[in-house]
């Protein structure tokens, strides 16, 4: 939960200031269907920093625990699913804070790939990079037309680590993830389709939302325990490689974020990513 200051003028005349918590994600269960929407809310684009992540893990945890029968993840932004990590958590980064961003990525990764109920992604927008490793932990993807998807860490010059690129290698063939990684290719939502990445594409958000309500539906008739534990047997091993790695993986990624000329090249990167957006 990130906290905000509010001003307003008390009964004395004063202005004063208040400190709000402010919740980055919502979670609504369907009375009919059971199944719990995770909406992702931090304008413009999701950016994942260390409060959105943190709301991330706290909303699925809320749906592990208030027996939901699947979840749906997608976004409150009209044009963007996440735009993956926040640029700015990385350039010029506080350690501390650049630590627990990269652990509670982690640890959303893994709430998200492990949770036993059926997971699907209504991609209602771009979703580059963490937004693509959000998609791709959930069992099920739907995307909206003329949007983009992928890992595209290599044009930061960073390296996707294994239990990242794992949900890449459960969807697609290794010969087209090992090219697509190289490359740090984006797929269009046509050529994600294509190549397998997404499932089905939908005219809009709300359509995508149905579409992984039916998909969601079709374990309607399937023991549920039978289903996790069949889920599991699936994901175990990456979890369990995932486990083993974690803590160097933390020191990995620092260590690799602070090299002078990774963040030489976030800096350029985050430049033009604003000329971009001033252009437009
Ligand atoms: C061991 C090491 C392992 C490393 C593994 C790393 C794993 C994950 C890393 C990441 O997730 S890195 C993040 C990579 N993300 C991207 O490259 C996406 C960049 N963004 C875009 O391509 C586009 O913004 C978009 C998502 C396609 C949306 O385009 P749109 O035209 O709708 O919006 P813009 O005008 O481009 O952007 C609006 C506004 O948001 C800012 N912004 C965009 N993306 C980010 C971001 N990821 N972090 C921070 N800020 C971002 C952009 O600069 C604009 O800001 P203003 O100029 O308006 O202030």
């Amino acid at each position: 939960m990130s906290s905000r200051l509010l001003s307003f003028v008390g009964r004395t005349g004063r202005r004063r200031l208040m400190s709000t918590a402010i919740k980055l994600t919502t979670v609504e269960v369907n009375d009919k269907t059971g199944i719990a929407t995770l909406t992702m809310c931090r304008p413009p684009v999701n950016g994942q920093n260390l409060e959105l992540l943190l709301d991330i893990k706290s909303s699925i945890n809320e749906i592990k625990n208030n027996n939901s029968r699947g979840l749906i993840i997608t976004s409150a932004s009209p044009k963007v699913f996440s735009a993956g990590l926040d640029i700015l958590e990385m350039y010029k980064p506080d350690q501390q804070r650049l630590r627990a961003v990269w652990t509670e990525l982690q640890n959303v990764w893994c709430d998200l790939y492990g949770i036993s109920v059926p997971t699907a992604a209504a991609i209602n927008g771009h979703a580059p990079a963490g937004g693509c490793l959000l998609a791709t932990a959930c069992e099920y993807r739907v995307m909206v037309p003329n949007c983009i998807i992928g890992l595209n860490e290599t044009q930061l010059g960073i390296i996707a680590p294994k239990w990242l690129v794992s949900g890449y290698l459960n969807i697609l063939p290794k010969r087209v993830a090992e090219r697509a990684l190289t490359q740090g290719r984006l797929f269009t939502t046509d050529e994600a389709l294509q190549e397998g990445l997404i499932d089905e594409i939908a005219n809009s958000k709300e359509e995508a939302v149905d579409k992984c309500v039916a998909f969601i539906g079709t374990f309607a008739k399937v023991n549920p325990v039978a289903r996790a534990l069949t889920k599991q047997q699936f994901r175990a091993d990456n979890l369990r490689q995932f486990h083993k790695e974690r803590e160097q993986d933390v020191d990995d990624f620092l260590s690799l974020v602070n090299r002078p000329e990774v963040q030489k090249g976030i800096g350029i990167y985050l430049e033009g990513l604003k000329k971009k957006a001033n252009k437009q």
